[in-house]
C-alpha cells in the first residue's frame, strides 16, 4: 500500500461497506478511517467522535460557510460531510485515510483528489440490498424508500469509479477488497 493515499470507498446504504470496512480495519490497524460530520440522529449504540460527530444543521452549515469540509451532501434528508483538517493532517503524515461516502461527496473528493483510489461496493442485487437494509432495523420506512431510490442511481454510477467489489459472501468480498488495496503498493 502506498502511503499518504486517500481510498474512497462508496455504496448504496445498505450494501455493507461499514461491515466491511470495520473487518478490515482490525486486520490492518494502520489504516485510518475519517470520521464524519452529520445532522441525522445518532442509531441506538451510536457514539458522537466514534461513528459520526453528529452535529445541527446550523452547525453544518458554519462548517460548509468556513471551508472546514473536503466534500458534503444531502443524502436521505441528512446533511453529511468530512473534515477537512484531521484528514489533511493524516496524509501529510503519510497515513492512507480511508472515506466511508455516498456518491456525490465521492464525485468532488474525484476533482479535489484526482489521484484517490476510488471503490465501489455493489449489492448481489438490489432485492437483496432491500433485506439487509430492513434487517438492518435501524431506519424509519421514509427512510428506506429514499436510500432505495438512491441505491438505483448510485449503482449506475459504478462505473465511474476505479474498482467494483460485489458483497454478496463476505469473506470473499473482503479477500477482494483486500487483494484491490494492497496490490496497489
Ligand atoms: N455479505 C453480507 N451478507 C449478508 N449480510 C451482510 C453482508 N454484508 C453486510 N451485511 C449486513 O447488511 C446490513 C447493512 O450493512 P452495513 O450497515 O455495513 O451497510 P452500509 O453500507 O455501511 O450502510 P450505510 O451506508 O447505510 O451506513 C447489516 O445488517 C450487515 O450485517
Ligand atoms: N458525502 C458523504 N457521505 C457520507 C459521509 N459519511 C457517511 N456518508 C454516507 O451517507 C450514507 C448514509 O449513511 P448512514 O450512516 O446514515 O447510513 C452512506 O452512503 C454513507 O456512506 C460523508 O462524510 N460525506
Amino acid at each position: 500500500m502506498q502511503t499518504g493515499r486517500l481510498i474512497v470507498f462508496t455504496g448504496p446504504s445498505g450494501v455493507g461497506k461499514g461491515t466491511l470496512l470495520r473487518s478490515l480495519l482490525k486486520h490492518h490497524p494502520e489504516l485510518e478511517l475519517s470520521v464524519s460530520v452529520t445532522t441525522r440522529l445518532p442509531r441506538p449504540g451510536e457514539i458522537d467522535g466514534q461513528h459520526y460527530y453528529f452535529v445541527s444543521i446550523e452547525e453544518f452549515e458554519e462548517m460548509v460557510k468556513h471551508g472546514e469540509l473536503l466534500e458534503w451532501a444531502q443524502f436521505a434528508g441528512n446533511y453529511y460531510g468530512t473534515p477537512r483538517r484531521p484528514v489533511e493532517k493524516l496524509i501529510s503524515q503519510g497515513k492512507c485515510v480511508i472515506l466511508e461516502i455516498e456518491l456525490e461527496g465521492a464525485r468532488q473528493i474525484r476533482q479535489t483528489f484526482p489521484t484517490a483510489l476510488r471503490l465501489f461496493i455493489l449489492p448481489p442485487s438490489l432485492c437483496e440490498l432491500e433485506h439487509r437494509i430492513r434487517g438492518r432495523g435501524q431506519d424509519s420506512e421514509d427512510s428506506i424508500t429514499r436510500r432505495l431510490r438512491r441505491a438505483k442511481e448510485e449503482i449506475e454510477a459504478a462505473n465511474e469509479f476505479d474498482i467494483q467489489i460485489v458483497n454478496d459472501d463476505l469473506e470473499t468480498a473482503l479477500k477482494n477488497l483486500e487483494a484491490a488495496l494492497f496490490a496497489r503498493c
